[in-house]
């Protein structure tokens, strides 16, 4: 049996390596890939030689910027030192690339391979995984050498940095690198200090919008996953301290005003001098566009409506105005009560900017006569066009789009814009961001645009997720069930008696609330995924109420043994973090990830990673408090000993999640 075992762990750190090996060839075929493509390109002496120039300068560059950061760390320890929390994968990456370019000038841009390591402690903390792929571009150009000699000239030439207690060279030719604990330690004790702080960005201004629900048409869950994405990653953005606004596109112009202007005319004829009381506007909108359909009469006359709208006829604009005021009231509760924060700028905002943009696409010569509409083409990766103008001279979705990525690039000045919308829309923001290129309003080289899709929700039965009757789930009745389901789970764990009706309702919330938000950032935003309550409800595995509860116990470790947050952060003055047991330092290795997964987010702006995180981070806990006591009491359960080290830990755990909780719009409770 116990053999077996062996077995077993020497198969598995053989594949471990050969999954590196892997790892690294890959690594080295993207690059041959793209040596081939330079050298199709290059039968050109003069651009070789500005290539070679080029590699040097790189190099001599990488050297000095080490170089810099050395005497930095060496002038003013203070402030590299405790101040912040650093990718630690930056760091690394940094040092390495200094080392290969030293070890192997003559290779353009040589492979720097930088990876977590497995977590067998035998493979360091991280690993290199340069010297295969090096080996194999001199095979190529037919030098033998061996992996192993090149891990050693890589190690020659590495700078010395506090982070990296030793590097081994393992295997065909990994560097195993490990890391110092007192600095693992003066990073995280900081963190009592300064609190849990970013890693450093260059700031930039974001455009972000998200949720953009459409007046007199339902809230659906489509707009329920933008908003709790868009909510996350605008959370993500502004921790990292960029100024961010968050813009509510919402569709609130278009001809379907015409006939609600013109059947509230008919049904409320005193709708100017007093408020109509329409309770469910779509209700409404139902019954006028029955109307619609069946009377010609009436028809003519929304569409005179829709004229005197675009026209900005007062009557027509307050009557307008108060159509969307009931939408805005509707869409407000969804938005209060899973804590969002927005700036309306819909459609009609853009009115006077859409009219100007056509007249200057048109006379720029971008627009082409298609059976009397007017469309744009995009550019060769788009395989249909904008329509910019209808027609019937109306304008589109499009061509507000247009006038909305002109204003916030050029008018706001936005470096960055993010979209958060259903992938069903991919196309219309590729083209989108085709057109805006071809018009001179978006530059590659200054600004950066992201569309961030999203997949549908599907209900138990795997189908588009309705209500049992067939009609779409009202969001105001989704989240009334969640609060309902939420209440019986905690009853089921006993806790309506323990806790008071206040911690019960606070507790309730957290959880309702809570499990909708996080089973929709929890899966890749990518795939479509299932809505279930029961699943979301789970206190086991990856879910909202699994790390809540794994919280408030973090938590309450530190209270049993009498330790407020600020007599933490006085013990924090005289003690230090205990990193020394095997699994306190595996810990505090997951918590040092911290501005790493927050860089990896920012970079695709997928929330499942720092789910993800926060997960490993909970589970990594329990293994450590599994096998390390805190606080020990006697049989009588009196405290007979603390850890004050371990309660740090635990602190600087609790401090971490709290943040990424944050971040992803959970808010824990004192108790559950
Ligand atoms: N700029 C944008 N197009 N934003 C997204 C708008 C989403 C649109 N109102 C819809 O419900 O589908």
């Amino acid at each position: 049996m116990e053999n077996d075992l062996s077995y077993h762990v020497e198969e598995a750190a053989r594949a471990e390596e050969e999954v590196s090996v892997l790892k690294a060839y890959v690594e080295d075929i993207k690059r041959k890939v793209s040596d081939m493509v330079v050298e199709a390109n290059t039968d050109n002496a003069e651009l070789n030689k500005l290539i070679t120039e080029n590699t040097k300068l790189k190099h001599r560059l990488a050297i000095l910027s080490i170089a810099i950061a050395e005497e930095q760390m060496q002038s003013k320890p203070t402030i590299s030192d405790s101040s912040k929390m650093e990718s630690i994968t930056d760091i690394l990456h940094q040092l390495f690339h200094t080392a290969i370019c030293a070890a192997f000038p003559d290779i353009t841009d040589p492979p720097v391979v930088i990876a977590v390591a497995a977590s067998n402690p035998k493979f360091g903390d991280y690993q290199c995984n340069s010297a295969m792929p090096i080996a194999n571009i001199y095979k190529q150009s037919g030098k033998k050498v061996t992996p192993r000699n090149l891990a050693q000239k890589i190690l020659d030439n590495l700078p010395s940095h506090p982070m990296v207690e030793k590097c081994e060279i393992a295997g065909p030719g990994f560097i195993n690198i490990f890391l110092n604990r007192d600095y693992a330690v003066k990073k995280l004790q900081a963190i009592f200090q300064n609190g849990v702080q970013p890693p450093t960005v260059e700031r930039k201004k974001i455009i972000i919008d998200f949720s953009s629900p459409n007046i007199a048409k339902e809230m659906h869950v489509g707009h329920l996953r933008s908003t709790i994405i868009g909510e996350t990653i605008a959370r993500l953005l502004e921790f990292l301290n960029f100024e961010v606004h968050r813009i509510n596109h919402i569709g609130d112009w278009g001809t379907q005003f015409g006939m609600l202007i013109a059947h509230l005319q008919d049904r409320f004829p005193d709708h100017l001098e007093k408020m109509p009381p329409i309770s469910d506007l779509q209700s409404f909108y139902k019954e006028a566009k029955e109307r619609f359909d069946e009377d010609e009469e009436f028809k003519k006359r929304a569409y005179d409506s829709v004229v005197k709208l675009q026209s900005f006829e007062p009557k027509h604009i307050k009557a307008w105005k108060l159509i969307c005021d009931v939408s805005r009231k509707e869409f407000q509760k969804i938005y209060d009560r899973l804590d969002i924060t927005l700036k309306e700028r819909g459609e009609s905002f853009y009115q006077t900017r859409t009219e100007k943009i056509v007249k200057e696409l048109e006379e720029a010569g971008f627009l082409e006569n298609d059976d009397g509409r007017k469309i744009m083409w995009g550019d060769e990766s788009t395989t249909v066009p904008f329509t910019i103008v209808k027609s019937d001279g109306g304008f589109t979705y499009d061509s507000s789009d247009m006038a909305a990525i002109k204003h916030r690039l050029q008018e706001e000045k936005a470096d960055w814009v993010i979209y958060v919308v259903d992938s069903g829309q991919a196309t219309h923001f590729q083209i989108l961001f085709a057109c805006a290129k071809k018009a001179g309003i978006l530059d590659p080289k200054k600004h950066r645009v992201d569309f961030v899709g999203f997949g549908v929700v599907l209900g138990e039965d795997k189908k588009k997720f309705k209500t049992r009757s067939g009609d779409s789930i009202r969001l105001v009745d989704l989240l009334d069930k969640g609060l309902e389901k939420a209440l019986d789970k905690l009853k089921e764990k006993g806790r309506d008696k323990v806790l008071t009706p206040d911690e019960l309702k606070r507790a309730q919330e957290s959880v309702a609330y809570g499990c909708i938000k996080y089973a929709d950032l929890s899966h890749n935003r990518n795939h479509e995924y299932i809505f279930s309550f029961d699943k979301m409800l789970e206190d086991k595995g990856n879910t909202a109420v699994y790390l809540l509860y794994a919280f408030t116990r973090i938590r309450s470790i530190a209270r049993t043994a009498n330790f407020t947050p600020e007599k933490i952060k006085e013990l924090s003055k005289k003690e230090n973090i205990s990193l020394e047991h095997e699994k306190e330092w595996k810990l505090g290795k997951v918590l040092l990830r911290f501005p790493d997964e927050i860089l990896k987010t920012l970079n695709d702006l997928y929330p499942h990673h720092i789910c993800e995180y926060v997960y490993e981070i909970a589970t990594t806990f329990t293994e450590f408090y599994d096998s390390c006591y805190c606080v020990e009491k006697d049989s009588s359960g009196d405290i007979v000993k603390v850890n004050y080290g371990r309660i740090l830990l635990a602190e600087a755990t609790a401090m971490i999640m709290e943040k990424c909780f944050h971040i992803l719009g959970l808010k824990p409770v004192e108790k559950m």
